[in-house]
């Protein structure tokens, strides 16, 4: 008993000592950071001093370094944290999102811009959109995809008519939940969720809440803000969600795929330098022609490019136009993709590079 009080001890000594010089190291990093910045200019404000390019390769040789035995995500999480801080020493970044508090999206805002980011609720993923393109958000993170459900239209829908750039990607494993004020699956007539989220748990609820009414709301947080009025309700969404508006977990990992996993998109006003692993997407529409999208996507295969993605959405242009949004690796400035999109020439109508950025991490 002795023994084990004095070996707990000495480790604990141990940790101590590491803890100490940890945070030695860290408050040097963030003066070093402090200097970056006075290299930068003095008196700008966060998105100026914001690297997302860096911050990528930063936490690329975070991963590459990593022996365990905490996992790439957990030691990512922990450097984001720290470069969070050290940017926000300056002024912090204002990120928008689709809220309320405790969404996904602000898990994923959190995932890619850390806790000392400002985090500021939206209602729409249009006013994320309107609130970057104003100037009111720094960045904004929308949903995109999600592994199961395919495309969010609505998200792809603002690009053909925003100015927004994309200037970064962050992908989030979607835990569902469903949450009541009692915590009891027994006496549940309604559910409340996002459209998305009915979709994702259709199997679980079918199964076990067979007949009840399912309700889309704007968001799973709003769900769980309105599941809090009544015995007999409940709603899907995440574990932060449910705790924030005050429910009872009813049952966890609802979701109908065990990979379930949403992919997001950082949304900014300009476009950033490549990272050495960045994906560029780009919003093409072609001429009406026989063999027109052929010859859009030739050059990429030409030119060893690979195709990420290709989804095609009504254009506004006219009736029976379409507007393809094409994901391809590498980055714009990259000799290949300059010389594939010179050679695309007039097969395309229009082009836009919506944005390079970093591939997500994990
Ligand atoms: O290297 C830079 O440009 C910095 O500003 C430093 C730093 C960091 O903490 O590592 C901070 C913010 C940037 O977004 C990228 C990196």
């Amino acid at each position: 008993m002795t023994d084990k009080k004095s070996s707990l001890s000495d480790v604990r000594e141990r940790i101590d000592s590491i803890d100490q010089q940890i945070q030695q190291l860290i408050s040097e990093r963030a003066g070093w950071a402090q200097e970056v910045a006075r290299v930068k200019g003095e008196g700008l404000s966060a998105i100026d001093y914001y690297r997302p390019e860096r911050e990528a390769h930063v936490l690329r040789m975070v991963v590459d370094r990593n022996n365990g035995p905490l996992t790439d995500v957990e030691m990512v999480r922990l450097f984001r944290e720290i470069m969070s801080s050290c940017l926000a020493q300056e002024d912090p970044l204002k990120v928008g999102f689709l809220g309320p508090e405790g969404t996904f999206s602000e898990q994923a805002v959190r995932k890619h811009f850390g806790h000392a980011a400002y985090g500021l609720p939206l209602g729409s993923i249009e006013e994320v959109f309107q609130e970057v393109a104003a100037g009111h958000a720094d960045f904004g993170v929308v949903p995109v995809e999600n592994s199961g459900q395919g495309m969010i239209q609505v998200t792809l829908d603002m690009f053909l008519t925003s100015k927004a750039t994309i200037c970064g990607e962050v992908e989030l494993r979607v835990h569902q939940c469903l949450h009541s004020l009692n915590g009891k699956l027994e006496g549940i007539k309604r559910v409340y969720a996002h459209a998305q989220s009915l979709q994702q748990c259709k199997t679980w609820l079918r199964i076990n809440l067979p007949g009840v009414e399912c309700v889309a709301v704007s968001s799973n947080a709003e769900a769980a803000r309105l599941a809090r009025h009544a015995d007999d309700v409940a709603a899907i969404a995440g574990e932060t969600a449910g705790r924030v508006y005050g429910l009872k977990t009813v049952a966890n990992g609802i979701e109908d795929r065990a990979d379930n996993t949403t992919r997001f998109l950082v949304i900014g006003r300009s476009l950033f330098p490549a990272s050495g692993n960045d994906r560029t997407s780009l919003l093409i529409t072609v001429n009406d022609k026989p063999g027109a999208l052929y010859h859009v996507l030739k050059p990429f295969a030409e030119h060893g490019i690979s195709l990420n993605r290709i989804e095609s959405r009504p254009a506004h242009s006219g009736k029976w136009q379409y507007a393809f949004f094409i994901d391809v690796s590498g980055h714009i400035n990259d000799g290949p993709l300059q010389a594939a999109m010179k050679e695309m020439g007039d097969a395309a109508a229009q082009v836009r590079v919506l944005g390079s950025y970093p591939v997500a991490l994990p």
